[in-house]
Formats: structure tokens, sequence, C-alpha cells
């Protein structure tokens, strides 16, 4: 009788088949497969074994008998959660280069162990010219400055600075130390992200809504960040509200015709008509057909069906006199009667028109002193200045022009595709310095200008070179009120003014006794254009 106790022993399930069918088996047989005791024939354990399992077969020397040695397949597990691990690695790594903020991490002593993808963005270096370096040494080469790894490192605790690139960037940067369990410092964490993408909650929300927190405080497209801006918004928000008529002042391109539109874009006349007429762009024989329109058959070549004038169209809405100071002491009677009694008749015609429409006048020019000189009619200046909103020079409110270069970099990234993303703080910096005598309007020939030419995704110093701007000398450019812009000033009057007068840029060098190519170039720097041609 032979004796199978030592089955007994073993952990591993055992069984013993004779002639095909299951004989015996060991209790860890019984617990792995305990349905076994309904009897099992070795071709349908062949046939249901899994690869768990790595089976051995130990035949009997009979031939038709054999010992089942089954051992659980460890390698299989083993291999699942190695595959698991490989992926959540890959995942993890994927996140860190990825991630759009940079994540630098350096050893206890501050050389650089990791560091992903932004990071080359930001530093303009590789990941293998910045890993095993150390942190001081790249904030000594000017890489970044200062190095907030270094700081956590001396302060042994999180720290937050304002950190600069070698391109000026500015970063906002944490850096986190890991202590290890004697209390050294294993690794310090840093997280740095560019402040130009850090945007204002409400510069995030969607465009109505937006509006609709603004509550028409100023334009959407204008910006006021400057005392001077804003109390202009204050009061123009003010006189929307009522019929006023209302005199816009301030040099050529502060913004005159965009307040006028969002006067009455905010006015209770919102839903009528906002017609613009500027006084300057045309001779003074078709400004009044062009203001007060014409009957039929009022002068050779006017059309059979008349013509309503640019102030009937007006009726129900706005009517912005651009230039008014361009206006014709000739013409400027018949306004008065407009202004004063809302009625006028067409050239050529009799029948009297009533028209209801609210007025807002602009000009660069000092009206009263015109009136002084009587060269503007008293009465017609004190009808049209109900109320007089003076803008100020974009030198007189620094502060608004890094947001209005932001503005219009968005704006003409949103018009033609360009690489361009974002302008050197070094730029911004130089903008602020500059006397803009042709305001906002020449600000924005700038930048369009710099987009189209510039190569890479910012707008550097570099690029400022070609620009008059980058001739200004700093001692000009840190005092706007010095005896060199003081003088630009004067230049730029006897510019504006001869441009006003004459008809091309011939007679002006003549009158002015300089060459036609300074002229343009002038002309070009203030901003100014002929104004009658
Ligand atoms: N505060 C501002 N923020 C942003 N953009 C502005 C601002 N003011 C003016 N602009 C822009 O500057 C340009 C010139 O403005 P606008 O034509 O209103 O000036 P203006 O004073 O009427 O000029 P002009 O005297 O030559 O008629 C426009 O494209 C306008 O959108």
């Amino acid at each position: 009788m032979q004796d199978w106790s030592w089955m007994e022993h073993l952990t591993v399930p055992i069984l013993i088949f004779e002639r095909g069918q299951l004989a015996r088996w060991n209790q860890a047989a019984h617990d792995a497969w305990p349905f076994l005791e309904q009897g099992f024939a070795w071709d349908d354990f062949r046939s249901s074994w899994t690869g768990d399992w790595i089976v051995h077969l130990h035949p009997w020397s009979n031939g038709e008998s054999f010992l089942v040695e089954c051992h659980p397949d460890l390698t299989r597990p083993v291999a699942e959660r190695l595959q698991e691990m490989r992926e959540a690695y890959e995942e993890l790594e994927l996140i860190f280069s990825e991630a759009f903020d940079e994540v630098f991490v350096t050893d206890g002593k501050g050389i650089t162990i990791r560091v992903n993808r932004a990071a080359e963005r930001l530093y303009g270096l590789r990941q293998e010219d910045l890993i095993g370096r150390s942190v001081f040494d790249l904030e000594r080469q000017g890489v970044f400055y200062p190095s907030v790894i270094g700081l956590a490192l001396k302060l042994r605790r999180q720290v937050t600075v304002l950190q600069t690139t070698s391109d000026g960037t500015q970063l906002w940067a944490t850096a986190n130390p890991v202590f290890d369990s004697s209390g050294e410092i294993r690794l310090v964490i840093s997280t740095a992200k560019e402040i130009s993408d850090i945007v204002r909650p409400d510069a995030a929300m969607p465009e109505p809504m937006r509006r609709e927190a603004d509550g028409d405080d100023q334009p959407p497209n204008m910006v006021a960040h400057s005392p001077g801006m804003r109390r202009v918004f204050h009061i123009a928000k003010r006189v929307a509200r009522t019929d006023i008529s209302c005199l816009l002042l301030g040099e050529t391109g502060v913004g005159k015709s965009t307040l006028a539109e969002w006067i009455h874009r905010i006015s209770p006349r919102q839903h009528g008509p906002f017609v613009q007429v500027n006084c300057a762009a045309l001779p003074d024989s078709l400004l009044e057909s062009e203001l007060f329109g014409y009957e039929s058959g009022a002068f050779t070549g006017a059309l059979k069906s008349g013509k309503p004038g640019k102030v009937e169209l007006a009726n129900g809405g706005t009517l912005f006199l651009d230039e008014i100071a361009e206006v014709p002491l000739h013409l400027q009677g018949k306004l008065l009667d407009f202004v004063e009694r809302r009625v006028l008749t067409r050239i050529g015609g009799t029948r009297v028109h009533k028209v209801d429409a609210r007025i807002i006048a602009a000009t660069n020019r000092d009206l009263k002193q015109m009136v002084r000189d009587g060269r503007f009619r008293a009465d017609l200046y004190y009808r049209l200045t109900g109320v007089e909103i003076e803008i100020p020079p974009l030198r007189k409110r620094k502060e608004d022009i890094p947001e209005i270069v932001q503005q219009l970099l968005r704006q003409v990234i949103s018009e033609f595709e360009t690489k361009v993303r974002r302008v050197h703080p070094a730029v911004i910096r130089r903008l602020e310095q500059y006397s803009w005598p042709g305001n906002v309007r020449e600000l924005e020939h700038l930048i369009r200008r710099l987009v189209i030419l510039s190569d890479g995704d910012c707008i550097l110093l570099s690029d400022l070179r070609d620009e008059w701007i980058d001739e200004v000398p700093p001692s000009e450019a840190s005092s706007s009120e010095g005896p060199l812009a003081q003088l630009a000033q004067l230049e730029r009057a006897l510019y504006a003014d001869a441009a006003s007068r004459l008809r091309t840029t011939y007679e002006i060098a003549e009158a002015l006794g300089v060459s036609q190519s300074t002229v343009v170039r002038k002309l070009k720097k203030y901003g100014l254009s002929i104004k009658r041609m």
C-alpha cells in the first residue's frame, strides 16, 4: 500500500492521475479547485488549466499514471505590475514635460536634475544645457535673476519671487525644498509662470459678460488706467445721459472719434444713427453740400433727385463734427443756425427740414485762441461747448501704454497670421519714454509695423532699430517736458500748421525752407497728414 501522506506537507497543489482519471490530490489542490471532488479526467484538466499556473508532470514507471505538480506563475502578475508602473511613469513624464508652467528640480546643492520643456522656452536653453548645472552659476550668468531655488536653499523654506530671465521676461516663481528624514534638503522643486500669462479674472471672462460687468464704464476698445483717462470717461458717461452739445479737445490720435462714438452708443440715442463728418477732409465748396445737402438742380453735376446732407442723416441720432475748427467762417453762420434752431434748408432749396440730432464736435486746435483771433465764431463756439472734454496726450498718461500695446497686439494677432506673441518689457520701457506726438494712432501704426517685420515670437529692442523712436536720446526721453521735448512740440506745431494750410509736401518744404524728404519724414514722425488736397 503506497503512503501518500507526504503530499499534505506540500503547499503547492499536487494531483495524481491514473489511467487518465484523477485518483488523488492534496489539500492545496482542493483549496485551489474545490470541484476536483466531482472527479476529473486528465484531458479536462489539461484543457482547463490556465496560464496562471506552471505545471510539472512526473510520469510513473508504468506509463499510465503521473503526478502533476502545480506552481503559481508569479512572473505574470509581476510583469503586469511592471507594465502598469511603466504606463504611470510615462504619463507622469508627459505631465511633467508638457506642463505649460516651468518646472525646475535640483538636488540639495542646487545642481539641476530635471527641467521641463517650458524651461527651454523661457530660458532659450536646451534641457541638456541646463541639467547638471548649478543654479548659482546660472544666476551669475544672468539666465535668470534672482535664483528662486538658490534663495530656498539659503533660507531652507518655500520662497516666491519675481524672477527675470536674460531677455527681460518676468516670471512669478516659487521654490519648495523637500527634506529627507535626517532634515537635509533632498530636492528643491520650483515652478514658474510668465507674468504676462497671468490674466485678471475679468479678462478671462467671455466678452459679453465682461461688457456687462464693466457696466459701460469705458469703451471696450479703449484703455484707461491713468487718472486722466478715467476722469475723461467719468465725465463722458455723465454727458452721454443728456442731450447737451459736447466739444472734445485733444491732439491728433488721442481718441476723440472713438470717444464720440462711445458717447453715442451709451446715450438714449444709441438706436439712432451716428453720423461723422470730417470737416477738414473736403474743400469749402463741397463741405456745405456734404453737411446740408442740396435740392435738385442746385448746381451743375448735382443729382436730379437732390441729396440730403450728413446733418439731416443724423436725425434721431448723433452728429459728430470732427475737425470743427476747419469749418470756414462763411459756413459757421449756417451751422450756428442749425445748432440753435435744429432746422436747415438744403442748398438751392427753400423747404425747412427739422432735424433732431445731438451734436458732438472735436478739434485738435486751440479753438478759444481761434475765437480771439476772429477765425472762429464765438457764438458757435459757446453753442458747441455745452461741456468741454479734454483728452490728455499719450505722453501724459504713460501708465496706459503697456495695456494699449497688449490690446493692439491681440488685435493684430487676430487679424493676420504672425508668430509674434509678446513684446519684450525693454521695448515697453522704451515706448513709455517716447513723447508720442501722434498719440495712440502713432503707437498703433508702430505696433502693426513691428509685428509685420518681426521674425520671432517676441518684439525685441533691436526691432526698433529702424524706427525713429530709437533715435530718441534717453535724456530727452526721461523728461518729456524738457527743452528737447518742448522743441519737438514746437516743431510739431509748425508742421501741423503748414499741413493744414498747404496742399503738398513740396509747398511745405518751400515754406519751411527744408527738403521735401524732410517734410515727409517729419509728417510721419508727428503722425500728421495734409488735410486739404
Ligand atoms: N485709450 C485708448 N485705448 C486704446 N486705443 C485707443 C485709445 N484711444 C484711441 N485709441 C485708438 O487710437 C486710434 C486713434 O483714435 P481716434 O481716431 O479716435 O483719435 P482722434 O483723436 O479722433 O484722431 P484725429 O484727431 O486724428 O481725428 C484708434 O484706432 C483708436 O481705436
